[in-house]
């Protein structure tokens, strides 16, 4: 069953005057996900984000919400989308309360609204006290409450948890989960950190020097990562051991004079390598297998050309 993406561009490239800044990126959100926009800083994010907000303007491709054209349907489609792009602007002397209401009364929304939202983001017991004394943390969700005034399908937040403590990092990753579980929201949230990320995402677009150069679910991200495993022996010789062994070990690169690289297969493969170096007469000192992080993965990623998006 296929389902029309919530959010799609189709070949969005952007220039700031004659220096480009994004190339052919193909984004897909799928409705219910929670889509991380991961890349290093000054990759693009906040420009796509703007794009995508339509404050600014593609110099090629389009933006699709809700299966329509940005372009031809701005305010409609734009009522259906809260966003938070980097730290929010709140009136200071104001309360958290007199912050939403603020917003409220001028986007025109039900009364109701004020006291839901700040529910929603955990403010209602600090609702009375001014945004001057609300922490990094309780500003981003005062923010997110104003975001989520018109009950939004989908919200676009730019790297709301920069700057926060690991507590506040951590009731911000709560609170989307909880926006998608229970309230059923889309949500697009960009950062840098894939360790962030990889705790709340379901999905994973990770863009460098502004083209995308991996999309998928998390599990795709994570068997790429597993694809990346590699098998380190360690014998007397390891140009005798691939003499002897051409059809094992061709690819295996030599990283000391007894030391070897290869990709890792399989636990069988493991085995295969094993028995046949014994057999061959050779000894084996040592037999590893070294997983990558994510992390390195992530970094493996930004580092490449852009050959590997799908
Ligand atoms: N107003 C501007 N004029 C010219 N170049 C800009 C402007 N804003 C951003 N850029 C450039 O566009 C590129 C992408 O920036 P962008 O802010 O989108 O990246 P980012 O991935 O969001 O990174 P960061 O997390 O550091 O903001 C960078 O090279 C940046 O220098």
């Amino acid at each position: 069953m296929s389902t029309t993406p919530l959010l799609e561009t189709r070949s969005l490239s952007f220039r700031f005057g004659k220096r480009p800044i994004l190339h052919d990126v193909n984004l897909l959100v799928e409705p219910g996900s929670i889509y991380g926009f991961l890349g290093p800083n000054g990759a693009g994010k906040s420009t796509t984000m703007r794009l995508l907000l339509g404050l600014l303007r593609p110099a090629a491709g389009s933006v699709h919400l809700f299966g329509h054209n940005l372009a031809q349907h701005r305010v409609a489609l734009l009522n259906r989308v809260g966003a938070l792009i980097e730290n929010p602007s709140l009136y200071d002397h104001l309360t958290g309360r007199e912050n939403v209401e603020a917003t409220r009364r001028l986007r025109g929304v039900a009364a109701s609204r004020t006291a839901e939202v700040l529910a929603l983001v955990g403010l209602s017991d600090n609702a009375h006290r001014p945004a001057r004394e609300y922490s990094l943390g309780m500003r981003q969700r005062l923010g997110l409450a104003i975001a989520l005034l018109s009950d939004p399908d989908l919200l676009l937040l730019d790297e709301p948890t920069n700057g926060l403590d690991p507590n506040g990092i951590i009731e911000m990753r709560e609170l989307l989960r909880e926006l998608r579980e229970q309230h059923g929201k889309t949500i697009v949230v960009s950062s840098h950190l894939i360790g962030e990320i990889e705790k709340v995402a379901t999905h994973v677009g990770v863009i460098q020097l502004g083209s995308l150069v991996f999309q998928g679910s998390l599990r795709e991200l994570q068997q790429l990562q597993t694809g990346r495993a590699r098998l380190v022996l360690e014998t007397a010789s390891a140009d005798t051991c691939r003499n002897l062994l051409p059809r094992l070990l061709t690819d295996a690169v030599a990283t000391a004079p007894g030391t070897l690289w290869l990709q890792w297969v399989s636990n069988q493969h493991t085995a295969e390598v094993a028995a046949a170096l014994v057999a061959a007469g050779q000894p084996l000192y040592g037999l590893r297998l070294e997983q990558p992080s994510l992390e390195d993965t992530f970094l493996h990623l930004t580092e490449a050309k852009p050959e590997l998006v799908k």
